[in-house]
């Protein structure tokens, strides 16, 4: 059997390898044979492949905004080999029959394993209950009404009873959508006022990150709080963390980098859920990420048709694009000023997010008998960021025009080469 040889690819930990895939996973280095496909890797390093927590791939209902070919594609160009599918489609996965449908969509076009999270309230309604035991039976172990809070805390205790037996994990889009109302479209700051737009209050997400903790400390069951932004969402992560609960959280790429003050152009790519913030909460979840409060790096991908980000600023709907340029982010915020160590990006990018699912062929280390997922990455590259570059459908790309990292050379799922530069 023929198979892939890496040379010399140095190992997230600083040493040097040949790597040798065969039949989707690495096998002695020393057994190469001439038949072997080679790709050199001199000078790049591979990490192990990447794992999304929290992406949006619009099939089914808005296929002309993204696609599973289409936004798995933009995976494989960011390093990643999985992704965590949100529940916001249309129809939503709601039931056991609608994750079997998109599992199945899946397995035809998929550059990159799709990992299903079903709705944890019909229709997103935050009503009643989803078919949770029917979503359980078809593979699902995530749940998440992402795109909106589940407020009704009743709702959020029997959801974490029944979740707790089978170790599943409830995925919150924390915000109180009392306090941020339906046309929120910025940081509640001096910039909201200045411009006029309503605002979204770092307090909504704090708020309910604390409710829903005490609600995971009751039950005893697994809680991840989505696209945490603020420096007070990160204190109160720090604080669950203290008392030992089964608490985790992510970061997006955006909210690492991104502020306020690009919204004074109303342009609304900027136009995001939650919020871009200012300086001192973009320094508080970079910090949280650097002493592993902020378990991973998640990117909350969520591309949209030009049509829908034409609407005037407080009608457009929020989201950005993130696959391609996670990476790029997450090494000049935090590789390049020496806040992460590579080792420590392959723990937020890929063991982290692979561990809250518990997948067993992902966020593995780079060894032999081990899945063959792997990203090999050229860390002085640099370029500016090109929208028209891209994967996606869609071009709500938040960092075109600025010059960052250009990190991503070949990304190999299961042995299998989804991008090659
Ligand atoms: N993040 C966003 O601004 N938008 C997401 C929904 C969400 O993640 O809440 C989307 O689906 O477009
Ligand atoms: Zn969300
Ligand atoms: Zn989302």
């Amino acid at each position: 059997m023929s198979g892939l040889l890496i040379t010399g690819a140095t190992l997230s930990d600083g040493t040097r390898s040949d790597l040798l895939i065969r039949g989707g996973v690495f096998v002695d280095p020393s057994d190469g044979s001439a038949s072997d496909r080679r790709l050199d890797a001199h000078g790049l390093l591979a990490l192990p492949g990447f794992v999304d927590p929290h992406t949006h791939l619009r099939e089914p209902g808005r296929t002309d905004a993204e696609t599973v070919a289409t936004g798995t594609r933009a995976a494989a160009r960011g390093g990643f080999t999985a992704v965590h599918a949100m529940a916001n489609l249309s129809p939503v996965t709601d039931t056991g029959a609608a994750a079997s449908d998109l599992m199945a969509i899946a397995q035809r076009d998929s550059s990159a394993e799709v990992v299903v999270v079903g709705a944890l309230t019909k229709a997103l309604a935050g009503e009643q209950l989803s078919d949770i035991d029917g979503l359980h039976a078809a593979g699902v172990t995530m749940f998440s009404d992402d795109g909106r809070c589940v407020m009704n805390a009743q709702l959020m205790r029997e959801a974490f009873e029944k979740i707790k037996a089978f170790d599943g994990v409830l995925a919150q889009h924390c915000q109180d959508h009392n306090l941020a109302g339906a046309e929120a479209s910025c940081h509640e700051c001096a910039i909201s006022a200045r411009l006029g737009l309503p605002g979204w209050p770092s307090v909504a997400e704090s708020s309910i990150i604390a409710r829903d903790i005490e609600l995971a400390a009751y039950t005893g069951a697994r809680y991840h709080a989505c696209h945490i932004s603020t420096a007070e969402s990160v204190e109160v992560i720090r604080w669950a963390k203290g008392r030992g609960l089964p608490v985790t959280a992510e970061v997006m790429p955006h909210h690492l980098l991104l502020t306020t003050d690009l919204l004074a152009s109303l342009d609304t790519t900027f136009k995001v859920n939650p919020p871009l913030r200012t300086d001192e909460h973009v320094e508080a979840v970079r910090a949280g990420l650097a002493d592993g409060t902020i378990d991973m790096v998640g990117t909350d991908h969520a591309p949209h048709a030009a049509s829908d980000k034409a609407k005037p600023f407080v009608l457009a709907p929020p989201g950005m694009l993130a696959l391609e340029q996670a990476l790029a982010v997450v090494m000049e915020t935090m590789v390049i000023p020496g806040r992460l160590t590579w080792e420590q990006v392959a723990d937020r990018m890929s063991y982290a997010p692979a561990r809250l699912t518990r997948l067993a062929r992902q966020g593995r280390p780079i060894a032999v008998g081990e899945p063959a997922n792997v990203v090999l990455v050229d860390p002085d590259a640099r370029a500016a960021v090109d929208r028209e570059a891209t994967a996606s459908k869609s071009r709500n790309n938040p960092y075109h025009g600025r010059l960052l990292p250009d990190p991503v050379v070949a990304t190999v799922w299961a042995g299998r080469v989804t991008f090659e530069r």
